[in-house]
Formats: C-alpha cells, sequence, structure tokens
C-alpha cells in the first residue's frame, strides 16, 4: 500500500464582473480572496480582510483540454494500471461543476473529464496490444438520499440499490447496473443516456442547476493475455459530480425544492464532517450518515488515488460561498488515501487453467511414450472395470494363478493402484479364511465329524464353492474370476469410483507391453496367435508381453509401425485421416502466425503513427484543443485509420484462427490416438515371424514420415499473445457517433440506437422526474423565481 495524498485543483468559472476579490499567486497554486469588510459592523471590527489557500493548482482560463490533462490525465493512467481512482467536483451551484466533469453544451471541443477519460481509457485499450481487457461502466444518481441506477433496465429505486462494502472493505453498490461496453463509442452512448436520465431529474432551480449528486463509473478489468489470464486486475475510476449547495434564504425557495435543498446541504454537510473526523483522525468517521459519504468512502480514506477539483465562481455576490468551498477543500488536501492495486484470481479460470495444464502434461507423457517406443501408457484414474480386473488379478496372484508380470507396472498411477488392489484382497482373503477356519472349527465341534469328513464341502455365500482341497487344510474357497465385483471395502470408500453406478463402460483393462520384459516371449511361444484380432481379456497380458519382447531390439517398434502405415490397409486409412488433419493444423498454424506478424507489424506502425500525431498535436499553437490539423498532420491521420482497419481485419481473422485451432488439435490427436490404438491391436494379432520380418524389412528402408510427432511443432503459437483491439477513430467520431446514437434512442430508437431504454427517460423513473419537475416548477412559480 503506497500512501498517497488527495490532490485539489481549484477552477474558476470566468466572470465579466471586476472586482471579484479573488487573486490567483503566480505560482499557480495560491488563491486569495479578499472580503469588503462589513460595513455595518461598525467602523471598529475584527473581520479579517484576506484569506489564503494553497492547493496543488489552479486553473483559470484554461480550455477543456488542459483541465483535463492536469486534474484527470494521471488518474485515468493508473486506472490503466490497476489503481482506483475517484475525480469529484465541488462548488456552489452554478460554478461550473458539470462544465468541469461533463462539458459544455457547445460541443465536441468543450466536452469535459466524462468524455474524454472514456476516449484516453480507450485508446489505452488499443495501445496495450499485450493486455486483455474488460470494460463496464455504471451511472448512479442520489436525489433526496435516494440512488437512482440511471444505466438500469428497470427503473432502480432505492430499495433495489444499496451501498455496500466488500471482502477488501471498498464501497461499491449492490444492484447497480454495470453496462459492458467494448468502445469509447459505446462508453460515451451510456453516458449520454445516463445524462438524460439525470436530466429529469435536474435543471429546476434554474437552467443550470442539477440538483443530484452522480457518480458515473469505469470499471476497468485487466488481465494479461499469457497463460496466467486468471490473475485479474480490477480498477475503477468514479467521476462524481455533486450537486451545487446554495442558501435556500438566497433563493426563497419552498416545497419540493426546499425539500431538496435542505438534502444536498445535509448531504455536503456530512462530507464535510467526514473530511473533518478524517483529518482530525477521530475514531468514528460519518460516513454511513448519508448515502453520499458511504459511496465516497474509498475516494476519502480508502484505497483510491482521489483529486477534487473545487469550482468557485467570483462573481462578489459568491464571495461567502468561494470562501466555503476553498476552507472545505484545504481541509480535503490533508487527507491521505492507501493505493494498492486490486488483484483478483477468477476461480473458474484457475481451474480451467489446471485442467489445460493436466491435459498438456498427459498429452506430454503419451509423446514421451511414444517416441519411445513404448505402447500407449494411460495416466487417467482406472475405471470401475478396470479396478474390478485389477482386483481379480491381485487375487489370483495371491492365490498363486498370475504371474507378478500380470500385475500393471506401467505408470506409477497403476502401481499404486495395484499395491492397493494386493493390500485390500490381502485384508479380505483373510477375513475369508478367518471365516472359513471357524466354519470348520464349529462343524467338528458340532460332532459333524463323522458326515463332514466325508463331504467337507462348505457354503460360503457370494464367495463361490470351496475348492475340497480346503478340508485339508491347502487352500481357501475360490471365488471363479469375475465371479462378483470386489467388496466396495476393497475399492475403497475414496476411491472416485467407488460409488459409480453401473452404467459405466465396459471394462477393457489394456495391455501394456512396455513395461513386460525378460523372457515373456518365450514363456508363451512364438504360437501363441490370440484367435481374436481385440486383446481380449486375459490373453492381452499375454499378447503384450510377446510384443515386448518382439519390440525389445530399439527402433522396432517404429519400424513395423512405419510398415503398417504403408502396407496395412487400415494403418494406411488412419494414416491418411491423420495426414488431413495434421495439414489441416498445419495450416491453421500457418495463417496463425502470418496474421500474427501481420498485426504485430499493424501495431507497430499504429504506435508510430499515434506518436507522430500526438506529437503534431501538442507541438500544434496553443489555446486549441487540437482539432485543426496541419496538411501533414492530417495525412498521418489518415494513415493510421487505414493502417487501423487492417490492424483490425488481421486480428478479427487472428481471433477466427485461433477460435479453429482447439477443435484441430483435438482431431488430430484423436487420430493419432486412433492410429496408434489400431496399431497395437494390428501388431497383436500378427505371429511373431511376421513382426520381425517388417521389422527388418523397413529398419533401414525409406517410410512415410511420421506426421503425427509433427503435431507437436509450432507450440509457440499457442503463447502467441492474445492482441484485443478495438478500432477507434483517434478523433471526435466516437463522440459524434455516441452523440447520434443516444439522440436516436431519446427520439424512438431505430437504426443505431442504444439497445437499452434510458432508466430516467423512460417508466416509473421518468415519471417521478416529471412530477418532481412539475413540483418544483409550481414552487418556484410560486417563489416568483424565473425559470
Ligand atoms: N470554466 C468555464 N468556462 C466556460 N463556461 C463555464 C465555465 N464554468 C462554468 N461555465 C458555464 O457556467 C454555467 C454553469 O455551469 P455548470 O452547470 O457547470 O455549474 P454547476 O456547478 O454544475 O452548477 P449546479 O451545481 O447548479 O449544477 C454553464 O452555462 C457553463 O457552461
Amino acid at each position: 500500500m503506497v500512501k498517497q495524498a488527495v490532490k485539489v485543483f481549484v477552477r474558476t468559472r470566468p466572470t465579466a464582473t471586476s472586482g471579484s476579490g479573488i487573486k490567483i499567486g503566480p505560482d499557480g497554486q495560491s488563491v486569495s480572496v479578499n472580503v469588503p469588510k462589513d460595513e455595518s459592523a461598525g467602523i471598529i471590527n475584527n473581520q479579517q480582510e484576506s484569506f489564503s489557500f494553497k492547493f496543488d493548482g489552479v486553473l483559470e482560463n484554461v480550455s477543456q483540454e488542459e483541465a483535463y490533462t492536469t486534474v484527470a490525465h494521471e488518474v485515468v493512467d493508473s486506472l490503466m494500471s490497476g489503481y482506483n481512482g475517484t475525480i469529484f467536483c465541488y462548488g456552489q451551484t452554478g460554478a461550473g461543476k458539470t462544465f468541469t466533469m461533463s462539458g459544455g453544451g457547445a460541443g465536441y471541443a468543450h466536452r469535459g473529464i466524462i468524455p474524454r477519460a472514456l476516449y484516453h481509457i480507450f485508446r489505452e485499450i488499443d495501445l496495450r496490444v499485450d493486455k486483455m481487457y474488460r470494460v463496464h461502466v455504471s451511472y448512479l444518481e442520489i436525489y433526496n438520499e435516494q440512488l437512482y441506477d440511471l444505466l438500469g433496465d428497470t427503473p432502480g429505486t432505492s430499495d433495489s440499490l444499496a451501498v455496500l462494502e466488500d471482502s477488501n472493505n471498498n464501497a461499491y453498490v449492490r444492484g447497480l447496473t454495470l453496462i459492458p461496453v467494448s468502445s469509447e463509442e459505446e462508453a460515451l452512448a451510456q453516458f449520454f443516456l445516463g445524462e438524460q436520465g439525470r436530466t429529469n431529474a435536474g435543471h429546476v432551480l434554474n437552467a443550470e442547476s442539477s440538483r443530484s449528486h452522480t457518480v458515473f463509473t469505469v470499471h476497468v478489468e485487466m488481465r494479461t493475455s499469457e497463460a496466467a489470464s486468471e490473475r485479474a486486475i480490477l480498477s475503477k475510476i468514479n467521476l462524481v459530480d455533486l450537486a451545487g449547495s446554495e442558501r435556500t434564504k438566497k433563493t426563497n425557495v419552498t416545497g419540493q425544492t426546499l425539500k431538496e435543498a435542505q438534502f444536498i446541504n445535509r448531504s455536503l454537510s456530512f462530507l464535510e464532517q467526514t473530511v473533518n473526523a478524517l483529518s482530525r483522525k477521530d475514531s468514528y468517521v460519518p460516513f454511513r450518515q448519508t448515502k453520499l459519504t458511504a459511496v465516497l468512502r474509498d475516494a476519502l480514506g480508502g484505497n483510491c488515488k482521489t483529486i477534487m477539483v473545487a469550482n468557485i465562481w467570483g462573481e462578489p455576490s459568491h464571495t461567502e460561498e468561494t470562501l466555503s468551498t476553498l476552507r472545505f477543500a484545504s481541509r480535503v488536501r490533508t487527507l491521505t488515501t492507501d493505493l494498492a492495486v486490486n488483484e483478483s484470481n477468477d476461480p473458474g479460470l484457475l481451474l480451467r487453467r489446471y485442467e489445460r495444464q493436466i491435459k498438456e502434461l498427459k498429452a506430454e507423457l503419451a509423446m514421451r511414450d511414444t517416441l519411445g517406443g513404448r505402447a500407449r501408457v494411460s495416466y487417467d484414474d482406472l475405471t470401475d472395470d478396470e479396478l474390478r480386473e485389477l482386483h481379480g488379478t491381485a487375487r489370483r496372484f495371491l492365490q498363486g494363478q498370475a504371474e507378478p508380470e500380470e500385475l500393471p507396472a506401467d505408470s506409477l498411477k497403476r502401481v499404486r493402484e495395484a499395491y492397493k488392489a494386493l493390500r485390500a484382497v490381502h485384508i479380505a482373503l483373510k477375513s475369508e479364511m478367518a471365516q472359513q477356519l471357524a466354519t470348520l472349527q464349529r462343524a467338528t465341534e458340532d460332532g459333524a465329524a463323522a458326515t463332514g469328513a466325508q463331504n467337507p464341502t462348505i457354503s460360503l455365500p457370494g464367495v463361490g464353492d470351496v475348492d475340497p482341497r480346503a478340508a485339508a487344510g491347502f487352500t481357501v474357497g475360490q471365488a471363479p474370476l469375475d465371479a462378483r465385483p470386489p467388496p466396495r471395502s476393497e475399492l475403497g470408500d475414496h476411491h472416485p469410483h467407488a460409488h459409480a453406478t453401473a452404467s459405466s463402460p465396459p471394462p477393457m483393462l489394456k495391455p501394456q507391453s512396455s513395461h513386460f520384459t525378460g523372457d515373456a516371449a518365450s514363456t508363451y511361444g512364438d504360437a501363441s496367435v490370440p484367435d481374436s484380432p481385440s486383446i481380449a481379456r486375459g490373453s492381452g497380458a499375454a499378447a503384450a508381453t510377446r510384443l515386448a519382447g518382439i519390440f525389445a531390439v530399439p527402433g522396432d517398434r517404429n519400424a513395423i509401425f512405419r510398415r503398417y502405415k504403408s502396407d496395412v490397409p487400415e494403418g494406411r486409412e488412419l494414416t491418411a485421416a491423420l495426414k488431413a488433419a495434421a495439414a489441416a493444423l498445419r495450416e491453421t498454424r500457418g495463417s496463425i502466425k502470418t496474421l500474427g506478424e501481420a498485426v504485430n507489424g499493424a501495431k507497430r506502425r499504429v504506435d508510430e503513427l499515434s506518436a507522430a500525431v500526438s506529437q503534431r498535436r501538442s507541438a500544434a499553437p496553443a489555446g486549441g484543443d487540437g482539432e485543426v490539423l496541419d496538411s501533414e498532420a492530417y495525412a498521418l491521420v489518415q494513415e493510421l485509420k487505414v493502417v487501423k482497419a487492417q490492424y483490425r481485419a488481421d486480428f478479427d481473422a487472428l481471433k477466427v484462427a485461433r477460435e479453429e485451432l482447439e477443435p484441430q488439435i483435438q482431431a488430430a490427436s484423436v487420430a493419432r490416438a486412433a492410429l496408434l490404438e489400431a496399431f497395437d491391436r494390428w501388431a497383436a494379432t500378427q505371429s511373431d515371424a511376421t513382426l520381425k520380418r517388417m521389422a527388418a524389412t523397413s529398419r533401414n528402408g525409406p517410410g512415410p514420415g511420421d506426421e503425427e510427432d509433427e503435431l507437436d511443432a509450432g507450440e509457440a503459437f499457442e503463447r502467441m499473445q492474445l492482441a484485443r483491439i478495438t478500432e477507434r477513430d483517434p478523433d471526435s467520431l466516437a463522440y459524434h457517433a455516441a452523440m447520434r446514437r443516444t439522440a436516436a434512442t431519446a427520439h424512438g430508437g431505430g437504426g443505431g440506437a442504444v439497445s437499452r431504454p434510458p432508466a430516467g427517460a423512460g417508466g416509473a423513473k421518468a415519471a417521478a422526474a416529471a412530477t418532481r419537475r412539475m413540483e418544483a416548477t409550481q414552487a418556484l412559480n410560486r417563489a416568483g423565481v424565473r425559470m
């Protein structure tokens, strides 16, 4: 956490009246206010005449662009690096808060901090191609201590909205609509839409007055485009336009307007108390006293980079309000916040990443097995049927009816399972033996020895027939192989398959030739050709063992494999399928490579051109908003447009190609697995002599290339950066387009209209706003105030 002082800038509204009594110091940071002596207090009075304040900057007669650069640029840059920010405008009615935050109605050059921040944010997103961003906007209005969702589908009310704290003690508004936006134009359209809703609630005291506080928030989620993309950095910026305070006595308001003023003054007064408490480092800070302070909690003392703009209106008649604003601003300047990047791990994405890693590792193991000449080893959990088979083998092994080679030893997982099976079967056999002995003892004791000696058969439920030799104490009851599944106690309740249903796939314990070594071939003999081409249970291990002997000569397996692919019809067919899959994959990878290079090249050019355009703009004569470009700059902008369009097209094509890649990788690995499995199956049906002959003739001969090995070439592309670029015009196009869309919505929709109706312009919210406006108008009429 970094301690951060809240910065305060003063902005003056230009005034035609001379003698305002406000002086800006030459350092551009200090303001002094001269208060004329109150004559009514008599000749001798102690009234102070001059008050001086120091701030981080004073903006007098500055353009909107300069105001943005001074006040907001740095906070928005921080936002893009993961830090929260808040900029709030405070000041008396008519001092220029809305002008500063939203802008004047006079057009593009007069747009305020919010539209400029949206431009800035999306330009940064365009430039940072190595990051992926998701942006949402929300627009909250606090009117008469009620919360309104200006972007909600249904009119937001205080009932559905509440200011809460998340697990990191950050304030958030539960129920507030967050609209996803993917471009400056979309974000601006939402902003304008919310403004329409707000406008209905405002402008009642006079043409320039907002009667509510508004908080436009841009929520940014940033991820790196690399594999670690489940780590997201979340940040947001609150752009706050506070309602103006005014003295109710001054305007003689009554009724609804008086009520509004009281709510405004109450919330601003608590804002002041909150700032005072924080400034004094009180143990109790009245954040919860009003909705405004609850919403601004982070901005005033939490994890946030905070900027205050103190708007003042230097008319002599407003000196009291000016002083009050500057005093408050000075106290705000004593505050500090604790700044930290907000990181969050997306559990869903983490899980997906681990699943992907496991899949990749399995694929890698399979590849190693293939390259090492081992038959394919399964690294998956054993199925119920495989476990049952294993337990049968373990039982036969312990009973001396199976060889050690029949127990799997091809992977650590299977070795462990074999040990577990041996232990479980051992325990089960011990208990069966104990039971049997007890039964025999009982039979002897009961005096049944005479009959029992002639016929010692004892039926043990569920175990099977007892070997007659049991009576002589040689062995125990032996169930026929597969006569029953292993009891749950043998499988172990902890095993993932212990509770699987009977609908599991049919058993097929795949032989794993690679772990069988030694003289297994001689044990089974060359003539042990299985009847069936499939490796039947029981004969599978034998076939695998036999093949291990044949494949013992290094390279033989691959040599036979090559012959299988070229000479055996099934092998040819499967190889052709694999080749087709590999070719499609290669082609896609090729286009990804080409498109990736094109995207990177276009990106570099976009960066160069953007820098050149900015340079031209900053070199342009001061005073304008950089709208008038010389011919060279104009040419640069035109080229930038073309390059960006190309960039976007290439990027879209790259995205499509990348989407095609995963299914193609899967298709290729399925084809490869099918080929390898078919080969194993086929090899098991061939005589040793045939296989050895094939190995001998193929060992040095040419063979078709092992395309399947090439499938993993070019894995570098898997890590190719995911660039997310939304093409934006560097000038005002987005702004005007958003304006047009919002206007289309306001006039009943049509093409290009913002899809969602404005919360404030339709339904109950609009009705409530209209009622408020009507009541207020009536109150003002009664008070004789002209609208
Ligand atoms: N710096 C400025 N330059 C030019 N015009 C300004 C400036 N500041 C304010 N104005 C003009 O003053 C008028 C009042 O400004 P604005 O509506 O922004 O005040 P406000 O503080 O938001 O008031 P309220 O609290 O009542 O909403 C507007 O017509 C606006 O265009």
